[in-house]
């Protein structure tokens, strides 16, 4: 399931069980004459309807649905003002399952803050209105709840993150998996289709890996690999992006960058990694081959393969060197 789709489905939760737990509430104000706390509820279930359909009519954009916010601080608002202008001290406990909804449906940071401003509100009015020993116990079921509700969050984003980080991330370098290049390269295509910047891509690999590998192991060629991708991480600019493919061998989308500029940059690489002094290794050399998107590429496979072949071309002319393919017949 989609992160987006899971957003819909508990938001769509939280939205229609906070809506019946508010009917329960009107039906049974109803049923006592207490026609104010009737209007409010009912008025309460009538903004959560609306944000459960809220939640439908933009299924597609929750990952950040502005309209939680304004729904939910309409929300909040109703009730503290309700709690402090009827005056009715024991209808605080209306706001504890909206300080978990607050957390269920917005962002962190904005659950947090509402939830802040509810807590405070509610527990300010308590105190001034009922004795010590009356104020205190639904104060503290605000504050440990919010509390609590903001911690549980806070550890599923951080999960939430740690797990995309391992889905997209190479454990041993440290650099972007290949998996993760196929999109990013289609959609920084997409981009550069839309805006007409130039995009360029390096395919690079470490000369004569497979015998490094025999002379150092794999061990070896994992602390290799490391360093390198550190290097490469500290020479290219931020928006760049660094894929490690198989071993010693790596790819880099170049946003932005045009022919003359992947030459550069591709030239800085080169030379820095030969004067630099590595682990395992000592002095090593690398082939790269470089191309830059031409009107014609339209999929991430036409730029990875010629890429590629600029690559195969590279070490083919001796190694420790730089070939460039247009992507026409033309050469360097
Ligand atoms: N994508 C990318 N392109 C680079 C990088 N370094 C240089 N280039 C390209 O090479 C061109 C010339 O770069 P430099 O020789 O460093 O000159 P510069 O005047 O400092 O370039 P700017 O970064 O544009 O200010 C740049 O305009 C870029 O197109 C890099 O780290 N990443």
């Amino acid at each position: 399931m989609t992160e987006t789709r899971l957003r819909t489905w508990t938001h769509l939760a939280g939205y229609l069980l906070a809506t019946l737990f508010i009917v329960m509430l009107a039906s049974q104000n109803l049923r006592y004459g207490l026609y104010e706390l009737f209007y409010l509820a009912a008025g309460l279930a009538l903004l959560t309807l609306g944000g459960a359909v809220y939640t439908l009519v933009s299924r597609r954009q929750q990952l950040r649905a502005p309209g939680h916010l304004m729904i939910l601080a309409a929300v909040n608002a109703l009730v503290l003002a309700a709690v402090v202008t009827l005056d009715r001290p024991y209808i605080s406990h209306w706001c504890l399952p909206l300080l978990v909804l607050n957390f269920i449906i917005l962002p962190l940071r904005q659950g947090i803050t509402l939830s802040l401003a509810l807590t405070t509100g509610l527990t300010l009015f308590l105190l001034v209105r009922l004795p010590l020993v009356e104020a205190l116990p639904p104060a503290f079921a605000a504050v440990i709840l919010t509390s609590v509700a903001a911690l549980y969050i806070w550890h599923y984003d951080h999960m939430a993150q740690s797990a995309e980080d391992l889905a997209i991330t190479d454990p041993l370098t440290g650099a972007h998996n290949a998996r993760f290049l196929d999109e990013t390269l289609q959609k920084e295509i997409s981009r550069s289709e839309a805006t007409g910047h130039p995009l360029s891509a390096i395919m690079l690999a470490v000369d004569y890996a497979d015998e490094a590998e025999d002379l150092h192991g794999v061990t070896g060629m994992q602390t290799l690999g490391r360093a390198l991708t550190q290097h490469l991480f500290g020479v290219i600019r931020a928006g760049d992006t660094l894929y490690s493919l198989r071993t010693g061998e790596f790819f880099l989308i170049l946003p932005f960058t045009p022919e003359d500029g992947v030459r550069v940059i591709a030239e800085r690489i080169r030379r820095t990694v030969a004067e630099h002094s590595w682990p395992v290794a000592g002095k090593i050399t690398i082939s790269l081959g470089c191309t830059t998107r031409t009107r014609q590429d339209t999929r991430s496979t036409q730029l990875r393969e010629r890429a590629a072949q600029a690559l195969g071309t590279a070490r083919k002319r001796g190694h420790d060197t730089i070939w460039y393919s247009t992507g026409e017949s033309r050469q360097p």
